[in-house]
């Protein structure tokens, strides 16, 4: 087991307000995890937490072996906060040379990592700019370059890509694609289908507590097949796909879409035999996928 984070029965609060609950949960190198919940869920809180921002009241934390806020952590584990704000007096390129210089880098060297980072999230012409003169979306991206100046081996991204554009919103998913081999990542956002695009791991937080922790890999003997239907006959169809051997539960995820869960051990053609049924009743069918998404993993619960 290769652990970078750890932590165990995490709590939080404010005042009297609970707002971690015996939080318990781990991520391995090279994990990118996604971590979503409601606004209030306590995302920002456990960010701050993991970043040695907030103390928790109890429980431990842990990361690369060594206690949240630890000396030991600079440079190794990085973090881009929900608003990062630059100094609106120096242009970018001297507040990341000043982040650089931090690490125990020389000017030249500081300034030679800023081009770099810059260069990472397509802000190189930028570098004498002040923040004032930067769009918000490259401010955002100036930021997320900060969060990878050094060579972090944890990089925690709370919204990275809020209030970006969908071309500038890609460019920094690819960017975090490219880079994960790497660097392992925890990113906050209410983006599902960004996350589900990025992450192996979900860590979902209601109320304080920590709801699933869904990963890329399922069940190797259960599989899912989602069906859109063209016409409104799910109720039909869910009593005709009911009677196939292998289903094990089958659920309306939403008005003509079905999430079918079937055992690859009970019955392997499990997917032919649905078309089948649907030819066999003369149902129209416009899509037939293997898997489910994260959305109906989580939210719709099947
Ligand atoms: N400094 C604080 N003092 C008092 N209450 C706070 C403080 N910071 C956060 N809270 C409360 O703690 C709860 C969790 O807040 P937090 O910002 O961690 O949630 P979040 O999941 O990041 O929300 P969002 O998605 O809206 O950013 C909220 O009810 C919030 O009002």
């Amino acid at each position: 087991m290769n652990a970078i984070v750890q932590c165990q029965a995490l709590t939080k609060s404010y005042g009297s307000k609970q707002v971690l609950k015996q939080l318990s949960f781990e991520l391995e190198k090279g994990d990118v995890a996604a971590l979503i919940g409601p606004n209030g869920a306590g995302k920002t809180t456990l960010f701050s937490i993991l970043c040695g921002y907030l103390k928790p009241d109890s429980g431990s934390v842990s990361l690369l072996g060594h206690r949240a806020g630890s000396d030991a952590l600079f440079g190794k584990v990085s973090a881009l906060p929900q608003d990062a704000q630059f100094d609106p007096a120096f242009s970018i390129g001297e507040q990341l040379d000043f982040f650089g210089r931090l690490q125990g880098l020389s000017n030249k060297a500081a300034r030679a990592e800023t081009l770099r980072v810059l260069a990472l999230v397509e802000l190189s012409e930028q570098v004498q700019h002040k923040a004032g003169a930067l769009s918000h979306g490259m401010r955002k991206r100036a930021a997320i370059a900060q969060a990878f100046i050094g060579q972090p081996e944890l990089v925690l991204l709370d919204e990275p890509t809020a209030g970006l554009d969908p071309v500038n919103a890609l460019h920094i998913r690819q960017l975090i694609s490219r880079l994960s081999g790497d660097v392992s990542f925890m990113i906050s956002s209410h983006n599902i289908f960004e996350l589900e695009q990025l992450c192996n791991k979900v860590l979902y937080l209601e109320h304080g507590q920590l709801q699933t922790q869904a990963s890329g890999e399922t069940d190797s003997q259960q599989q899912y097949l989602t069906l859109q239907l063209e016409q409104d006959d799910a109720a039909a169809v869910t009593q005709a796909l009911s009677q196939l051997p292998g289903l094990v539960s089958i659920n309306a995820s939403q008005k003509k879409e079905l999430v079918l869960c079937y055992s690859v051990q009970q019955n392997t053609d499990f997917d032919l035999a649905v078309l089948q049924c649907l030819a066999a009743n003369g149902w129209r069918y416009r899509n037939l996928t293997k898997g489910q998404t994260l959305e109906q993993k989580l939210f719709k619960a099947v």
